[in-house]
């Protein structure tokens, strides 16, 4: 049922880049032109073995002496090529910076807006860290082999092949000598590239359980202090960063293996030129000058080959975030918007919608919700809802009331669509909610959870944060139709107020509240209320409860009832029993049955009155 996020993407290194820059088309804007400069930048390396060719056979070998005016012709002439292609080489770098910076840009935020619309089953399954590393260090990995990797690989393979043609020019038997003093390494490469591959797959891995380790150390800080477990947690992030580093140097060891390999084999190639090229110009087969550009040219041939395994470093921790990225980005969307929505299911324009104030008195706009047979089961997991059929008609208020894990919350995931049931149907107002475009059923169903999270900013744009541009007069109505005046004057900018991250300049009570004002500014046809546990003072309790039921009002509501309070007060009220209904009716009806609900409700009175 619910899809889970692969740790890296399964694709080969080949595949991996192309579908790499089919996600970031803006990475490849404008490549025939930097290409092109590319050419030139390595063309002017090729110049200076031509160049000494030349100086030495025609000027400082010639027949009659050695000649200065061609030497400094031929050297002057050199120079502006070279400062041809040093300009060349520049604006090579900063195009690829330019345009990778684009595609990267476009992968992190793509990356980021599907992560944003997994199904909340398939982020729970992923550490919050990990989640954060793919979009952030993953793409940077990216970046930094696009931006300096990729450049040096374009220079690189061009040189690779000029050197080639240069050196076939001078002597095609010393141009085969080198190259058969490579093909061991050509031929070992690929298999080097898969196990550099792997080792880099592993190390993004770690980094990935290193920032979720982190992260969660630092958003469960209160908690990892009030149990004094800061040793504890401290060495569980002691041994992610210790975990880290060990394939980090397992991995550079690869590198560094394959990049002494390479040195051994430019030594063997450029020995091989000495010796077998000083035969060839004993017996006349070589000019000095050809045999001293040849030396030269071998160079330029060994550099990018050494540099190779450099890149190919940074290319396969490149492709290992890459793929993990991939992973993020192949996982499928579960919750989505229905192919062929249903003809009452186009989505209400905010506008035309009826302000709080204007809501009609009579419930004209309360959904109706029915339950039909859902079975439910999470991940993995058993079955924790067994087959539920119930039917709330429109502007009812009910109380879901229940042993802890009974399937209450469960429920109510469902009926906002955080999830969809493995079996049977939700409806509302007789469609199914799979049929309904998102945006629809966001404006017709509200959450209001527990602990409604707020966002580092002021009361008035925490409140009006489900309707955008924020309408100021209808925050200020919202307000004092749920009879907030009076406690927002107690605080020192009234509706102003920062309420700083996760609203923690707040109490629990006034978040509550916030969160309220809130679902009553999104003037949704059903609330889900998932009722908080917390103990709050007295004064705000009173608060909460009148400012709820203004905005249950006119509403189709189903509180997840923790307090039997609510359920005394509610239209209806529905006792859940290990993903069973056991017994719906009002209060009075149900204590008068005498079953689950009347012992549940004596045993509360026993408790608290
Ligand atoms: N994310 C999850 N993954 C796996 N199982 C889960 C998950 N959430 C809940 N469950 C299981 O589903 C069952 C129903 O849980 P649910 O949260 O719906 O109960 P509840 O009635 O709301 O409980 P409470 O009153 O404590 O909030 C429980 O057995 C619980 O362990």
């Amino acid at each position: 049922m619910s899809s889970t996020i692969s740790a890296s993407s399964e694709l080969g290194v080949v595949a991996t880049v192309r579908r790499g820059l089919q996600l970031s088309p803006a990475m490849l804007q404008g490549i025939g032109w930097t290409l092109a400069l590319a050419v030139v930048a390595t063309a002017g390396r090729v110049v200076v073995p031509v160049v000494i060719q030349q100086v030495t056979d025609n000027a400082i070998m010639a027949d009659d002496g050695p000649d200065v005016p061609v030497v400094v012709r031929v050297a002057l002439l050199a120079l502006a090529f070279i400062l041809l292609a040093g300009l060349a080489s520049s604006a090579v770098n900063i195009r690829l910076f330019r345009a990778s910076e684009r595609g990267l840009a476009q992968l992190r935020t793509r990356t980021f807006r599907h992560v944003h619309d997994l199904s909340v089953l398939t982020q729970n399954a992923e550490r919050r860290g990990s989640l954060v590393s793919r979009v952030t260090s993953d793409v940077d990995t990216v970046s930094r082999f696009v931006q300096f990797g990729g450049l040096q690989l374009i220079l690189n393979i061009g040189q690779l092949l000029m050197a080639t043609v240069a050196m076939l020019v001078y002597s095609p038997l010393l141009a085969l000598v080198v190259w058969l003093c490579f093909t061991p390494m050509f031929v070992l490469a690929p298999r080097a590239q898969r196990i550099i591959s792997r080792a880099y797959g592993a190390v993004r891995v770690k980094v990935g359980v290193m920032l979720g380790a982190i992260s969660e150390s630092i958003v469960g800080a209160e908690t990892i202090r009030a149990y004094g477990a800061s040793e504890r947690t401290q060495r569980r992030i002691d041994d992610a960063v210790q975990d880290h580093r060990a394939d980090a140097i397992k991995a550079q060891t690869f590198t560094a293996l394959a990049f002494s390999t390479g040195m051994a084999f430019s030594a063997l190639a450029l020995g091989a030129t000495v010796v077998t090229g000083t035969f060839l110009a004993l017996n006349g087969h070589l000019t000095l000058g050809q045999l001293l550009a040849f030396l030269f040219l071998v160079q330029m041939f060994t550099g990018p080959v050494q540099n190779a395994t450099e890149m190919l470093n940074e290319l396969q921790n490149a492709v290992a975030g890459w793929r993990r990225v991939i992973a993020v980005l192949e996982t499928p969307l579960e919750i989505t918007d229905p192919a062929a929505p249903t003809p009452g299911g186009t989505p209400t324009p905010a506008d035309s919608r009826i302000s709080p104030a204007g809501r009609d008195a009579d419930g004209g706009r309360a959904a109706s919700v029915e339950f039909r047979d859902i079975r439910f089961a999470y991940p993995g997991g058993p079955e924790v809802l067994h087959g539920i059929s119930l039917t709330i008609p429109p502007g009812t208020s009910v109380a879901m009331v229940g042993e802890t894990g009974s399937g209450k919350t469960t429920l109510g995931k469902l009926l906002t669509r955080l999830m969809d049931p493995t079996d049977g149907q939700v409806l509302l107002d007789g469609t199914d909610l799979r049929e309904l475009p998102l945006a629809t059923l966001r404006s017709r169903v509200v959450l209001v959870p527990q602990e409604g999270f707020l966002f580092d900013s002021t009361i008035a744009e925490n409140i009006a944060y489900g309707r955008t541009p924020h309408p100021r007069a209808e925050v200020e109505a919202a307000v004092s139709e749920l009879g907030l005046t009076d406690w927002l004057a107690t605080l020192t900018d009234g509706l102003d107020t920062h309420v700083g991250q996760r609203g923690e300049s707040l109490s629990a009570g006034e978040r509550q509240l916030v969160a309220i004002a809130r679902a009553y500014l999104a003037d949704a046809d059903l609330l889900v209320l998932d009722e908080a546990t917390s103990a709050v003072d007295p004064a705000t309790e009173g608060r909460i409860s009148r400012a709820l039921s203004r905005l249950q009002a006119g509403r189709t509501s189903v509180a997840i009832a923790h307090r039997l309070s609510t359920a005394e007060a509610a239209d209806l009220v529905v006792v859940v029993d290990a993903g069973h209904v056991v017994e719906v009716g009002h209060h009075r009806e149900l204590v008068a049955r005498g079953g689950v609900y009347a012992r549940m409700h004596a045993s509360w009175v026993r408790q608290t009155r």
